[in-house]
């Protein structure tokens, strides 16, 4: 019998598997307060876990030219952002026509867009914090192809002068680099299941992010509630304590009665666990 031989596969291939994986391991992990998760659809009536999954393995095509648009181009240059843009709103309605029309991952494609093809520029030097940056570079350079628009986030830009997705990225991932990454680690560390250690560096987010999906359904007041929530469940000893569930059980409870979901908080954790891994590729 021939022996199997298998190829490695191209960087493209691998990194796009990794941003899927990412999306799937972050739709997976329960309990989430307020988002989809195992459980259930969280604040959302229009999404569950199957949608998720599905709309995650549609955005692979998308992330994986972005891989190679960025080998292809080399540098962080106008030309390379250009041609992300249109393939982050390729990405966009090919997640619409899976979903029938459900924003499931327009967040994500753009966070994992831009560090996907940061990890692809530069093979060399990929610790997570190089790589935020990188993508930050890229995130500031204008896109002159971008259609004007009046998304959600830039009406809550208007109404709370918060910062939001664009901003987040332009800045180089703070919520990742300076929460959620270090909060990973010192769970794992401190001897947190990886379930938990992942829940408290989502916690770790939501604790310090101004996130657009909250303030546009639930205002000031709920962003509020979801900072002080998630601090708490931190503070009481993370998602392993028993004190911390019982805080991460009122916190979920609390965003379900304001019907906030921190969708913004969630592609972040994809983009930290993408992060994660990223540079054992
Ligand atoms: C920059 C994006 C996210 C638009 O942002 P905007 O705030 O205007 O839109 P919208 O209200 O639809 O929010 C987008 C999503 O970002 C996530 N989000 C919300 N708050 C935050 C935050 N503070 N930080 C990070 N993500 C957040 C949420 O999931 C939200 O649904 C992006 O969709 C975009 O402009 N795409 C254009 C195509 C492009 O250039 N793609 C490049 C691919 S690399
Ligand atoms: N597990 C998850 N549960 C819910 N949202 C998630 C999850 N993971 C990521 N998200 C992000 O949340 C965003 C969806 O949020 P939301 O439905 O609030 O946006 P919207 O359609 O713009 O607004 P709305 O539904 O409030 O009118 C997506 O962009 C997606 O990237």
């Amino acid at each position: 019998m021939k022996a199997l031989c298998l190829q490695p596969l191209a960087l493209p291939d691998q990194l796009a598997d990794l941003a899927v994986e990412a999306l799937i391991d972050e739709a997976d992990l329960s309990p989430k307060p307020g988002l989809v998760d195992r459980r259930g659809s969280g604040a959302h009536g229009d999404m569950n876990l199957a949608l998720m999954h599905a709309s995650a393995l549609s955005l692979w095509p998308c992330l994986r030219q972005m891989a190679e648009a960025a080998q292809r181009h080399g540098e962080i240059a106008a030309p390379l952002r250009a041609e992300l843009g249109r393939l982050g709103r390729e990405g966009e309605a090919a997640m619409l026509a899976t979903t029938a029309g459900v924003n499931t991952h327009r967040g994500a494609i753009w966070a994992l867009g831009l560090l996907v093809a940061a990890r692809a520029l530069s093979p060399l030097s990929s610790d997570p914090h190089t790589l935020a940056a990188r993508a930050g570079r890229l995130a500031l350079i204008d896109d002159p192809a971008a259609p004007a628009q009046d998304s959600h986030g830039t009406q809550v830009r208007r109404r709370y002068g918060a910062g939001g997705a664009r901003e987040q990225a332009q800045q180089g991932f703070p919520a990742i680099t300076g929460h959620a990454l270090p909060q990973l680690w010192r769970s794992r560390a401190a001897g947190a299941s990886e379930t938990h250690a992942r829940l408290d560096a989502l916690l770790a987010i939501m604790a310090s992010l101004g996130d657009t999906c909250v303030l546009w359904r639930a205002g000031q007041q709920g962003l509020d509630a979801l900072q002080q929530g998630a601090r708490a469940v931190l503070d009481a000893g993370g998602s392993a304590s028993l004190a911390g569930r019982r805080q991460l059980r009122a916190l979920d409870a609390r965003l379900l009665q304001l019907n906030a979901s921190p969708g913004g908080a969630a592609d972040l954790l994809a983009a930290c666990l993408f992060l994660d891994k990223a540079g054992s590729l």
